[in-house]
C-alpha cells in the first residue's frame, strides 16, 4: 500500500510541485490548503500532470477544531509537509499580528494533532531569511540565525524553535526543517507555477509580468550594493528542484535515516546570482528583451546570501540540477501558459 501524506499548503506554488513529485514517487497525498491564496484549479492541473487528483479539503488550519476532525478521519497519515502560511514580507510588516497568527497557530495545531493522533514525521518550510545578512557567505547550517528583518522572517524562526523544542520533548517525533532559498520557476508541463495575487512582489513573476506587457518596466533595486555588478545577489532554486528535496526528506523520515530528531537543511543551488544577471540570463535563454531601469534600493533587503549545499548534498543525496536558464525559460513558458487559462 502507498504511504500517505498529508500536504498543507499544498494548492500553492511549492505545495502543488511537491504534491506532482509525490505522486510521481508512489505516495498517496491528502491535500489541506483553505485557498487564500491558490485557486483549487491546480487540483485539476495536478491530474493533467500526474494522473491522479490529489485528496482535498478546504479549511484554515488555525481552526483548532477543524484540524482535530480531520486528523480523525486521517488514521494513516505517515508524515506532514507543512507548507501552510502567510508569507508577504511587507504585508507581514504591516499586519504583524496576522501573520503571527497564520503561521504560529497553523503550526502549533498540526503539531499537537502529531502528538495526539501518532504522526511522528515533518518536513517544514523554513527560509534563509532566518539567517539576516549574514557575516560570511556561504552560508552553512551553523551560521548563526540573525534577528528577523520582517515579522514574516521572525514567525519562521520561531517555527523552527517550536519544531526543536517539541522534538526535544517527544524523542518519538522527526522533524526536517529545509531552509529556501529563492524557489522560482515553473513545471516544465507549465500547467502549474506561481500565481501571484495583484501586483507581484517577487523578481521573477514582475519580469516575467513585464515581458508579458502587464507591466511597464522591471525595476531593478539598487545597483549601488558592494557586488560585481552592484546589484543584489540571491540563490534562485528551480520549485522542481527544491520540490525534489522534500521528497528526499520525506524518505529520510520514513526510513529512519535522520541523524537527530531535528534537523536543518540549507535548499539552495550553492550559486549567488544578481539581479542584472538574471535580466541577461532570462534574455538569453527566451530571446525576449526585458525592460528595465535601475531605481532606488528596496527598504528592508539584504546584500547579497546564497547557500553551502553541502550537508544536503551529502546527507540527503540530493543536488539542485537545473541549470538558471532553463529554470527562467520554465518561468516565461508559466507565464505564456497563463493566458490559455480561465484562473
Ligand atoms: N516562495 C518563496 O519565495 C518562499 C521562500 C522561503 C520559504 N517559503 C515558504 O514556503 C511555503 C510555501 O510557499 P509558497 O511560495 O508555495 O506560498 P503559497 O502562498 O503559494 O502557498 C501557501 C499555501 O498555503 C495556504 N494557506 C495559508 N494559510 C493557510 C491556513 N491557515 N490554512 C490552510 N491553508 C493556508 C494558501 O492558500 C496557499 O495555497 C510557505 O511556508 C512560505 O513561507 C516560501
Ligand atoms: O521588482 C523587483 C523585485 C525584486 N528585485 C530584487 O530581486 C531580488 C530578489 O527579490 P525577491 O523579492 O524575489 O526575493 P527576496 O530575496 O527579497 O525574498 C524572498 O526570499 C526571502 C529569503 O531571503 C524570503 O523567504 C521571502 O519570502 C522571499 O520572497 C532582490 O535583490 C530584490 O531587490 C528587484 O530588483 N526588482
Amino acid at each position: 500500500m502507498n504511504k500517505k501524506v498529508l500536504v498543507t499548503g499544498g494548492t500553492g506554488f511549492i505545495g502543488s510541485h511537491t504534491v506532482v513529485e509525490l505522486q510521481n514517487n508512489g505516495f498517496d497525498v491528502v491535500i489541506v490548503d483553505n485557498l487564500s491564496n491558490s485557486k483549487v484549479e491546480v487540483l485539476d492541473q495536478i491530474e493533467k500532470i500526474t494522473g491522479t487528483k490529489p485528496e482535498f479539503e478546504c479549511f484554515d488550519l488555525t481552526d483548532r477544531q477543524k484540524t482535530r476532525a480531520f486528523f480523525e478521519k486521517q488514521s494513516n497519515l505517515e508524515a506532514i509537509i507543512h507548507f501552510a502560511a502567510s508569507k508577504a514580507v511587507g504585508e507581514s510588516v504591516e499586519k504583524p499580528l496576522m501573520y503571527y497568527h497564520n503561521n504560529l497557530n497553523s503550526l502549533m495545531n498540526l503539531m499537537e494533532c502529531m502528538q495526539e493522533f501518532e504522526v511522528k514525521n515533518l518536513v517544514f518550510s523554513s527560509s534563509c531569511t532566518v539567517y539576516g545578512q549574514p557575516d560570511q557567505l556561504p552560508v552553512t547550517e551553523q551560521t548563526p540565525r540573525k534577528e528577523a528583518e520582517s515579522p514574516y522572517g521572525n514567525t519562521k524562526s520561531i517555527c523552527e524553535d517550536i519544531i526543536r523544542d517539541v522534538c526535544k520533548a517527544n524523542p518519538s517525533l522527526k522533524g526536517i526543517a529545509l531552509r529556501y532559498f529563492n524557489p522560482i520557476g515553473a513545471h516544465e508541463s507549465a500547467l502549474i507555477g506561481e500565481l501571484p495575487l495583484g501586483v507581484p512582489n517577487n523578481l521573477i513573476p514582475f519580469l516575467t509580468q513585464t515581458v508579458a506587457g502587464i507591466r511597464k518596466e522591471l525595476s531593478v533595486f539598487g545597483d549601488d550594493y558592494n557586488t560585481p555588478d552592484g546589484s543584489a545577489i540571491r540563490d534562485y532554486i528551480h520549485v522542481v528542484d527544491l520540490a525534489k528535496a522534500h521528497v528526499v526528506a520525506i524518505a529520510r523520515l520514513l526510513n529512519d535515516q535522520n541523524k537527530t530528531n531535528c534537523e536543518f537543511f540549507n535548499v539552495g543551488t550553492g550559486n549567488g546570482v544578481s539581479v542584472l544577471e538574471i535580466i541577461n540570463s532570462f534574455e538569453r535563454s527566451t530571446g525576449e528583451k526585458v525592460p528595465h531601469r535601475i531605481t532606488d534600493r528596496r527598504e528592508g533587503d539584504i546584500e547579497q546570501i546564497y547557500a553551502d549545499t553541502t550537508f544536503a548534498n551529502e546527507e540527503l543525496k540530493w543536488k539542485a540540477e537545473s541549470t538558471l536558464d532553463e529554470t527562467l525559460l520554465s518561468a516565461w513558458k508559466w507565464q505564456e501558459n497563463l493566458k490559455t487559462m480561465e484562473f
